[in-house]
């Protein structure tokens, strides 16, 4: 069989079964252009690479595979129009991003005196990653309100009853988790604008980990010199790399979009790029297994701080934080933030161990769906694959 010529960004681990079909060449996603792909037939990128007609135009490129959840980068028709194939890797790092999401409410509870239990969560699109914060908060014993309109018209079961936006924006705590859209009734473009940042008081919190341009950053950047403002936690950005390092100064926690950035969540999706593959060339595509012995991870949980610092021994948002605020002060700051997120050190999701010591029945309960292995109790996600 003739070997498959690849070009692959750098930031992608688990290339292997990749390497055995051809040659794999490692790329900066970021400064990709066309003369990169003049012979190549199979395109694996991030996030970071704007995918549409003018970087395939005259390639060889035939299969496109982004290791994502989201899809903004990727002009999905004009690749259809081309005759491009195209995958990506739906719910690959969901739980990272919940993990990450957990954590950020339960810091943000602690800082304004009060218990997450007893705190009322909104979620803005009920995903993937939303239905997953969702049910783990519902086993807590939280009240979760929750809007999707695309999921609301099409009457689908939820894990958590759908209402309106207002209404889940009026939460102690609010968290984004819906795709980067510009056009349609559910266009996502700055969904938090100006007026609706207004309407976000004191005693809330807002956190974004979906895509930077959810939130109108200018209109944020000011509401938060405000008296009254509400408590923000960032991990995504508008203009990335080069963000505004005035609104970082004004966030209580900033990253450098990283809530997705586990061991795990990374792995899986480029296996699930390679499951693709497969089958877009009608072979028998098997599912992607997380092999490994499971460490035991010792810690009592009896109450929402044993949470917190059970979360914080796999990972703590503010040693990200930290990075990031000393990345605004280098030379070129947007090379800082990349550099940030392709040295990223080893984080694992909780499955990665088996969960040993007491607990209450409710903190139980959320422990259970905390370590459960992919493939056990939750579905291992499948690819998703436009075939032109
Ligand atoms: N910060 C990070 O590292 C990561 C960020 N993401 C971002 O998070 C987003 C969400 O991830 P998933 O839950 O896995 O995606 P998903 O596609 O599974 O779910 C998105 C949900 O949002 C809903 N939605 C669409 N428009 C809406 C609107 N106007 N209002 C309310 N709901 C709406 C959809 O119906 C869908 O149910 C991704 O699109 C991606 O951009 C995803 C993974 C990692
Ligand atoms: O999956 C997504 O969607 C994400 O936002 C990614 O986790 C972000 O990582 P990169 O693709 O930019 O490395």
């Amino acid at each position: 069989m003739t070997p498959i010529r690849i070009v692959a960004d750098e930031n992608m681990p688990g290339l292997a079964p990749f390497e055995a079909l051809g040659t794999v060449r490692r790329v900066d996603g970021r400064r990709l252009t066309r003369i990169d792909l003049a012979d190549t037939e199979v395109l694996l990128v991030r996030s970071v690479t704007r995918v549409d007609r003018a970087l395939l135009e005259g390639t060889p490129v035939r299969f496109v595979g982004s290791a994502t959840i989201g899809t903004d980068h990727v002009d999905r028709a004009a690749l259809k129009a081309m005759g491009v194939a195209f995958a990506h890797a739906p719910g690959c790092n969901a739980r990272a991003v919940a993990e990450y999401v957990l954590q950020a409410l339960l810091l943000a509870c602690r800082e304004q005196g009060r218990t997450l239990r007893d705190s009322s969560v909104g979620i803005v699109g009920l995903g993937n990653v939303g239905s997953r914060v969702a049910q783990w908060l519902s086993a807590l014993g939280v009240t979760v309100l929750a809007c999707d309109p695309p999921l609301q018209r099409a009457g689908a079961d939820t894990v958590v009853p759908l209402t309106d936006l207002d209404t889940v924006l009026a939460a102690d705590l609010v968290t984004l988790h819906v795709p980067l859209t510009r056009q349609g009734p559910d266009a996502t473009f700055h969904m938090l604008d100006r007026e609706r940042l207004s309407r976000l008081g004191p005693r809330q919190t807002l956190l974004s980990t979906c895509r930077g341009a959810v939130v109108d950053n200018q209109a944020l950047r000011e509401r938060l010199t405000d008296a009254d403002a509400p408590l923000v936690l960032l991990d995504v950005w508008e203009g990335e790399p080069r963000i505004d390092a005035g609104l970082l100064t004004r966030v209580r926690l900033g990253s450098p979009h990283v809530a997705g950035y586990s061991v795990e969540g990374k792995w899986l999706g480029t296996a699930m790029l390679h499951q693709a593959f497969r089958l877009w060339r009608g072979e028998s595509a098997g599912v992607p297994v997380m092999a490994g012995e499971r460490p035991i991870l010792e810690h009592p949980v009896a109450n929402e701080g044993d949470l917190l610092m059970l979360l914080r021994r796999a990972y703590r948002i503010d040693d990200d934080d930290r990075r990031l605020r000393a990345s605004v002060d280098d030379i070129d700051p947007g090379r800082a933030f990349d550099a940030l997120r392709r040295d990223y050190p080893p984080r694992h999701e909780l499955h990665h161990w088996r969960h040993r010591g007491e607990a209450t029945p409710a903190l139980g309960a959320l422990l259970s769906l905390l370590f459960d292995p992919p493939g056990a109790g939750s579905a291992m996600p499948a690819p998703a694959l436009d075939r032109p």
